[in-house]
């Protein structure tokens, strides 16, 4: 025979002598990289030979390579030719193996945890006839439960009894020490889907049971049996009654073969305090064991009379199945994926692409003749590893949202906590009044944001009333009609400390008069109005009292030195409004000045306001003047700043 030359690539197929085959699967081998912990995990059992295949003198075609990640498979060609195939999965049973490291290989307890945690969590097991899957789920029958605890567990005994004396552990261990409320309830359902008709396998004389669909439980099988399981050997009723009662046939390949899916669920719900308040929610977990029946060659098993329907509802499920899986490795979502054409893939809607959380083993014959199935079974399994689950905690809608508003709480709180020792305020108490506009002005915020780094173009300060000052030189651009103007300066409470912190300073004034304007009077040259109470421009200004306001008009060239920060917060205000907004308006747009409102008259200063504003109307917020808009005023004006501060 001639030496096999074993050119592993991973994940992919090996090609010898020339001959190559595509891997079925649509997704490239090489996106094993890709995969998340939200992917189906996927493993590998082989089976050994058997008694009659010994007989026969079958050879082994199955090996597991040296990682144990991944499996060959040789087929032989014409003559001497052979072929060798190289898959990759997240583990691979050898056929040594006994049950209880299989148990281990699948980290079938980490399933389990999830399941405790409120999860679902779905193990399926598939494969052609005769490969291994009962065994692997169920063990073999003779010996089947009737053990007290761990310790007695049998050698052959199959996932699921495994999976249920762990979990009866794992809840006595977490229920130690608790007070005698019982946190975790455990309850067991087993059906089968036999010909796309779903049969309780707990309650054979019922009818079949209808599939119903659910926004929240997807598609579920309407009244099926569940029943409570105090302890361990509830469950072994269980498992014992539904195994008793599978529809299992006899063919070439097997005779004991399963005509059917069976699914056995074990519901554990678990009552929570997940949050903490005292409020437990309950968790609704669990876990589903899927023994697939087997897909079988027509030509092989030999299959006649009734069991020759059975085959091909088998085969027409199974090929579903394969469509589902082949759908969800290629990305596609919702309507797409063909769950809908078969009970089987309905059933199965949450374990595949869904919320559960999912292992498949597939299982295969060593044997060379059945190498077709093992491949086939094998590509199978290769798609089945992209498809990516969202596993979620399944829990009352009402639950959620509570969760979901409770973790905003936290959230915000975490915000809040974090923006005050920003600011540099008390981590606890309420706010002052001040403190508090100065937290949440919009304004203030936009101006640290956005003067932070930028260099003012001009600085002097040394005019401790700019703010009041400032807003009437603005203001008399309107004349009467900006009556906002004056309100603004009439506001009742000004924070002279926050108008400290304006940068927009004003301390003399140069004007150029425009040529021929004579000064003497407020309707010619520059003019200025400073603030009537506070005259700290008035030492070089002549006034005029017109009983309103008083304008300063220059009379002579003076100093300004101007200067303004880009946007330049001028300070916080609060005042009641009884003038015609339509000025405050102006003032706003036209200058640029930006005056932002917090308080209730907001909405109306903004749009459809009423012609008149009462007293109560009170507003408070921060006034920003745009540092072009204001130079822009000055040169309108013709004034000019002092040379070098300011290069317009
Ligand atoms: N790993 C194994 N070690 C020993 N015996 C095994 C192993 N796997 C399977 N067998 C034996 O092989 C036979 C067929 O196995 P099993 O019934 O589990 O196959 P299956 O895949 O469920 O077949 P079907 O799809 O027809 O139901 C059984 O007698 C079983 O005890």
């Amino acid at each position: 025979m001639a030496t096999q030359s074993f050119k592993a690539r991973e994940n992919g197929n090996e090609y010898q002598n020339g001959k190559e085959e595509g891997n079925t699967c649509p997704r490239s081998p090489d996106s094993d990289m890709f995969r998340s912990t939200n992917n189906i995990k996927v493993y590998v059992r082989i089976r050994p030979l058997s008694k009659d295949e010994y007989a026969r003198g079958e050879t082994s075609c199955v090996h597991i390579a040296r990682d144990e990640h991944s499996v060959k498979v040789v087929e032989q060609g014409y003559g001497y030719n052979t072929t060798t195939r190289s898959f990759q999965f997240d583990g691979c049973v050898g056929p040594a193996a006994e049950q209880h490291e299989v148990m281990q290989t699948v980290e079938m307890k980490k399933l389990l945890d999830k399941v405790l945690e409120g999860y679902s969590s779905t193990v399926m097991a598939c494969g052609q006839t005769g490969s291994g899957k009962t065994f692997t789920m169920s063990g073999r029958e003779e010996g089947m439960h009737d053990k007290k605890g761990y310790e007695d567990c049998w050698g052959d005994d199959g996932l699921i009894a495994r999976s249920a004396i762990y979990l009866f552990e794992a809840i006595k261990a977490r229920s130690f020490n608790k007070d005698q409320t019982k946190p975790y309830t455990l309850r067991a359902s087993y059906f089968e889907i036999y010909c796309e008709q779903v049969n309780d396998l707990l309650r054979l004389d019922a009818a079949p049971r209808d599939v119903k669909w659910s926004s929240r439980d997807g598609f579920y099988v309407e009244n099926l049996l569940l029943v409570d399981c105090d302890t361990l050997e509830d469950v072994f009723s269980v498992l014992n009654e539904g195994g008793k009662n599978r529809k299992v046939g006899s063919h070439e390949l097997n005779k004991d073969s399963s005509r059917s899916h069976c699914i056995m669920t074990l519901h554990v719900d678990s009552l929570c305090d997940i949050t903490g308040d005292g409020h437990p929610i309950v968790r609704y977990g669990r876990m589903l064991f899927v023994d697939l029946a087997g897909s079988e060659r027509l030509k092989k098993s030999k299959s006649s009379g009734e069991m020759l329907k059975e085959t091909g509802s088998i085969n027409r499920s199974l090929f579903t199945l394969g469509k589902v899986i082949s759908a969800l490795s290629e990305g596609k979502k919702g309507d797409v994926v063909p769950y809908r054409e078969s009970m089987l893939t309905k059933l199965l809607m949450e374990s595949l692409g869904g919320n559960s959380l999912a292992l498949m083993i597939a299982c295969v014959s060593s044997a060379a003749s059945a190498v077709d199935e093992t491949l086939s079974t094998l590509h199978y399994a290769t798609c089945a590893k992209n498809i990516v689950n969202a596993p979620s905690i399944n829990m009352d809608a009402r639950d959620k949202i509570m969760m979901k508003l409770q973790k905003e709480i936290a959230h915000l709180r975490e915000e809040n906590k974090m923006l005050r020792t920003k600011l540099g305020l008390s981590l606890d108490g309420d706010l002052t009044f001040p403190e508090a506009i100065q937290s949440v002005s919009p304004m203030a915020t936009k101006h640290r944001r956005q003067t932070r780094n930028i260099p003012p173009v001009g600085l002097e300060i040394k005019c401790p009333t700019e703010l009041k000052g400032l807003e009437k030189y603005f203001g008399k651009e309107f004349g009467e009609e900006a009556s906002g103007l004056s309100t603004l300066a009439n506001f009742q409470d000004v924070f002279p400390q926050q108008s400290a912190r304006g940068s927009l300073t004003l301390e003399s004034l140069r004007c150029m008069p425009s040529q021929g304007d004579s000064f003497g009077s407020s309707q010619q040259g520059p003019t200025l109005q400073a603030y009537s109470e506070d005259d700290a421009w008035g030492d070089n200004c002549e006034k005029t009292t017109d009983g309103t306001s008083t304008p300063c008009v220059l009379s002579e060239p003076r100093t300004i030195r101007a200067s303004c920060e880009p946007n330049s917060f001028l300070g916080m205000y609060r005042g009641s409004v009884n003038v015609k907004p339509k000025g405050l308006q102006q003032f706003s747009r036209r200058n640029r000045v930006s005056v932002d409102h917090l308080g209730g008259s907001r909405a109306r200063l903004k749009k459809g306001y009423p012609r008149r504003i009462g007293k109560q109307d009170a507003f408070q917020g921060s006034i920003t003047v745009n540092q072009a808009a204001f130079i822009k005023k000055l040169l309108d004006l013709n004034i000019s700043p002092v040379d070098g501060m300011v290069n317009f």
